[in-house]
């Protein structure tokens, strides 16, 4: 039996406060489809993100259909969803360098329960530490395990964050912006982190404005903009000219540097 889709949008739109930010969107994206999805400021990009993290949900349909269903599934828990979807994102980092500071490894541990930092109601398990253990070393920042989250720098902290989407051993990770803020070598170095992971068999969802990040294992490029989907298909076919120029509103070349891509304002 086929299994269900990752994730399926049917007609999905979102409001925020007044503004339809994502306007009537349809797609499905298969567990091993690696995907970007591209857009300039403001076209709904971490609009998209929050929908499927379920930080903000979808207008409902006046024939009272599910307009989002994640793994063949309308309703989840939270914590159950996080299980099978890591999510990683700058308002996730904002949360942890606010407030009492939680050391990197707890974390990554209260990543297990959905939690921002662990609780005495969290029973953490030997298990558990052993996998948390086992992420923050595979990620190259076991050494950053006691240090405060909120006191490391841009790029480690994004690493802790990842391991901490990553102790469930999720089938998908999805990951808005997840360059901003790092050194050009600390980019290449974690995007190559990135590559290892989709190479491993967890399904990428990468939300950026920028080329240079597509990695080499992502096959399908979303181009969206003012909340609507304007092009999907192949990496080959939309990573040129033509359609990011249209997108991003400016003469743009595009190169293809195998196996990656880069921008210019041509
Ligand atoms: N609370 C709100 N009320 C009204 N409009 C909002 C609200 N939050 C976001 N928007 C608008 O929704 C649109 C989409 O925002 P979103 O953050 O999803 O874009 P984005 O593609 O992630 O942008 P960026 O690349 O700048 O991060 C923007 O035009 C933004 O101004």
């Amino acid at each position: 039996m086929p299994s269900s889709p990752l994730l399926e949008l049917d007609h999905a739109s979102v409001l925020r406060g007044p503004r339809t930010v994502l306007d009537d969107i349809s797609l499905r994206i298969d567990e091993g489809e690696h995907t970007a999805i591209l857009g300039p400021n403001g076209s709904g990009k971490s609009s998209l993100a929050g929908l499927l993290s379920r930080n903000f949900y979808p207008l409902a349909r006046a024939d009272g259909r599910a307009s989002v269903r994640v793994f063949g599934r309308e309703r989840w828990a939270v914590d159950e969803l996080r299980g099978l979807l890591g999510i990683v994102s700058p308002a996730l980092q904002n949360d942890f360098a606010l407030d009492e500071p939680v050391s990197a490894g707890e974390a990554v541990l209260a990543g297990f329960f959905a939690a921002r930092a662990l609780g005495l109601d969290h029973r953490v398990t030997p298990a558990m530490r052993e996998r948390a253990q086992a992420v923050l070393t595979a990620l190259g920042v076991e050494h950053l395990r006691e240090r405060p989250l909120a006191s490391l720098s841009t790029g480690e902290a994004r690493r802790v964050l990842i391991a901490r989407a990553l102790v469930h051993g999720p089938r998908a990770l999805l990951l808005d912006e997840p360059c901003t803020g790092l050194d050009p070598a600390a980019r290449r170095q974690f995007l190559e982190s990135l590559r290892e992971l989709a190479r491993g068999g967890t399904t990428l969802i990468l939300i950026t404005h920028h080329v240079e990040e597509v990695l080499p294992e992502i096959g399908r490029v979303i181009l969206l903009d003012q909340g609507k989907i304007r092009a999907d298909g192949a990496k080959a076919e939309l990573l040129a000219d033509t359609p990011l120029s249209a997108l991003f509103g400016v003469p743009m070349r595009i190169e293809r540097r195998d196996p990656w891509y880069s921008a210019a304002l041509a």
